[in-house]
This record gives C-alpha cells, sequence and structure tokens, in this order.
C-alpha cells in the first residue's frame, strides 16, 4: 500500500499545492483543518521567515510557512501540535509534526553557527549552507531512550512535575555523546530512580517532535536497588501491579505502548501495534 504521506524537499519556486503556517501559536487552522491552498496563504498578512517544500500527502506537493509571528486570519484560528498528536487523522499529525521540526531548524539555523554570516537553503536538499565556511546544518534529531522496568506483575513508572497530574510514565532521557543506547539507558535510570537493570530489549522507535527525540523504547528487567527519585525531575516514582496501574500516558506515545506491550503480555491479551 503506497503511504499517503511522504517527505520531499520540493522546489518553493514552483507553484501551487498545499500549505500549512506555523508561528509561536502552533499551526493555523480553519473550519477545514490546518491545509490551505498555497497560494491563497501567501497572498494573507503573514510575515514568513522561511517557506519549505515538505512532501506529498494523498499526491499533492504540501510547503510550510514558518512565521515570525501569529497573524489574525479572518475565520482561522492557531493550535498547539499536541492538540493534533491528542485527537484526530494520525497522518495529518505526522505532515505537522515533521513541519514543525522543519520550521524550528529552518528558523534556528537562519545563521552559521561557526561564523554568524546569514546561511542559504541548499536547492532540493534539506541543509542550510554557508559559502565561507563550507558549513552544512542538517535538521536537528536528539536520540532518547525510553524504558518500561518490571518485576514480575509490576512496572516501575514516574512522573515529572511537568506532566498532567496523577499521570505516571516510563522513564526517559537524551543520549550523550560517547554513550550507546544501552549506556544511556542505564544512565538515566540511575540518575532518575537509583535502580539496576538487566535484560534490555528493544521493543521500536518513534518520532516525537516535542521539540525533535527520536525515541528508541525499551522493556527492561529490574535487578536491584531500591527507588530513589531525582530530586527536581521526578516528582514521585513507584512500583505499580499490572491489575491497578494509575492514569497512563496518551494513547499514541511510545510510553503508553511500551506498558500497553507488558500488560498484554502478563495477561495473555492482543499485542498493541505502535504508532509509527
Ligand atoms: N513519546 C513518549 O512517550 C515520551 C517522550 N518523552 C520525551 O523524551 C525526551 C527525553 O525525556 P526527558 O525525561 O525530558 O529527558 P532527560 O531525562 O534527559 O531530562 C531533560 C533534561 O535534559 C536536558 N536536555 C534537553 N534537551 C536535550 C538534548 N537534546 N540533549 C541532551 N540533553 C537535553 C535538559 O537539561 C532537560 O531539562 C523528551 O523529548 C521527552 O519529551 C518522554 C517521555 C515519554
Ligand atoms: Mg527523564
Ligand atoms: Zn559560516
Amino acid at each position: 500500500m503506497t503511504p499517503r504521506w511522504t517527505t520531499a524537499v520540493l522546489d518553493t519556486d514552483l507553484p501551487g499545492g498545499l500549505a500549512v503556517a506555523r508561528g509561536p501559536d502552533g499551526f493555523l487552522l480553519d473550519d477545514n483543518g490546518p491545509l490551505f491552498p498555497r497560494e491563497w496563504l501567501k497572498r494573507q498578512d503573514l510575515t514568513v521567515l522561511a517557506e519549505h517544500g515538505i512532501g506529498h500527502l494523498d499526491g499533492e506537493p504540501v510547503y510550510l510557512l514558518e512565521l515570525d509571528l501569529a497573524a489574525q486570519v479572518e475565520g482561522c484560528r492557531w493550535q498547539g501540535l499536541r492538540a493534533f498528536m491528542l485527537e484526530g487523522d494520525h497522518t495529518l499529525y505526522k505532515v505537522l509534526g515533521y513541519a514543525a521540526q522543519i520550521g524550528s531548524w529552518a528558523r534556528e539555523h537562519r545563521f552559521c553557527g561557526s561564523c554568524g554570516r546569514a546561511m542559504t537553503q541548499i536547492h532540493l536538499e534539506r541543509a542550510m549552507y554557508c559559502a565561507p565556511c563550507d558549513l552544512r546544518s542538517y535538521p536537528r534529531i536528539s536520540p532518547s531512550m525510553i524504558v518500561l522496568i518490571t518485576r514480575g506483575d509490576e512496572v516501575l513508572l514516574a512522573r515529572s512535575p511537568r506532566f498532567v497530574p496523577g499521570v505516571y510514565s516510563t522513564l526517559a532521557g537524551f543520549a550523550e555523546p560517547g554513550e550507546s543506547a544501552e549506556d544511556c539507558l542505564i544512565r538515566e535510570v540511575r540518575e532518575e530512580v537509583q535502580v539496576e537493570v538487566r535484560n534490555i530489549q528493544y521493543l521500536g522507535s518513534q518520532c516525537w517532535p516535542f521539540p525533535h527525540s527520536m525515541m528508541l523504547g525499551f522493556h527492561a528487567e529490574y535487578a536491584g536497588g531500591e527507588i530513589v527519585p531525582q530530586a527536581d525531575e521526578i516528582e514521585d516514582a513507584q512500583w505499580f501491579n499490572v491489575h491497578h496501574l494509575p492514569p497512563l500516558p496518551a494513547s499514541r506515545s511510545i510510553a503508553r505502548y511500551l506498558i500497553d506491550v507488558y500488560v498484554a503480555r502478563r495477561l495473555g491479551l492482543a499485542e498493541p501495534v505502535l504508532p509509527g
């Protein structure tokens, strides 16, 4: 089956296609959603920082207008990416997640990080270029490990002070230079709860465009230690029985998938599918 959405670097000099507009408050939206005829969108009073051709949705070329300010457009409102993740068409969320990552990269790479001069878009390549430095800057992706630690019928879940009240999730953290995925996982678990793990198993990955994480999801068995939550980062961490779980993360997140897989295996239920 051909996928509905494929990314591509499209020529912004060509006319036509659809476009999304992204500003400080998220994406512009009307009753038909966040995709507008591109020529119409470009006639609105918007301050465009950068324009990028980002791919094809159902065969139609899609462009991104990255804006400096959230303008008022009649009949339209602004909506953050998280709201698109939580509900609505998953393919549309994938388009917007990609657009958000390209948008923040375009915004943050207008100037060369080495010499400070203005950079230019390379034709038909997703890179910004500084000729004097011969430096290319590509979109930033941050590898992050996420792990469900289990002990028989119990799973270790924690909450960050940033979470919705009551919600507990799996442990996660960004890879540092010099680490393997496993090194990072073991370090993050030690830092966040002072627990040791063994039998680390990779389950799958997911793009998490908040703002540019690539989540690598694992299962690990508890190997020792008492839970000591990391000050400031972890508000609370506990062992929960699979029959008595607290409120869990959004169903489209890999955190939720890792929990659902383990619960399904433990209870002999059908395994869930990881949303891409
Ligand atoms: N999709 C999912 O189900 C979930 C995704 N996540 C994501 O995983 C990522 C990591 O989780 P956290 O516990 O927040 O990370 P963490 O445990 O490494 O702590 C966050 C801290 O890391 C530092 N940091 C921020 N960006 C960084 C980067 N690019 N590289 C290295 N260090 C950085 C900052 O000091 C920040 O306060 C986040 O993007 C988070 O949104 C977390 C839980 C569930
Ligand atoms: Mg963390
Ligand atoms: Zn330069």
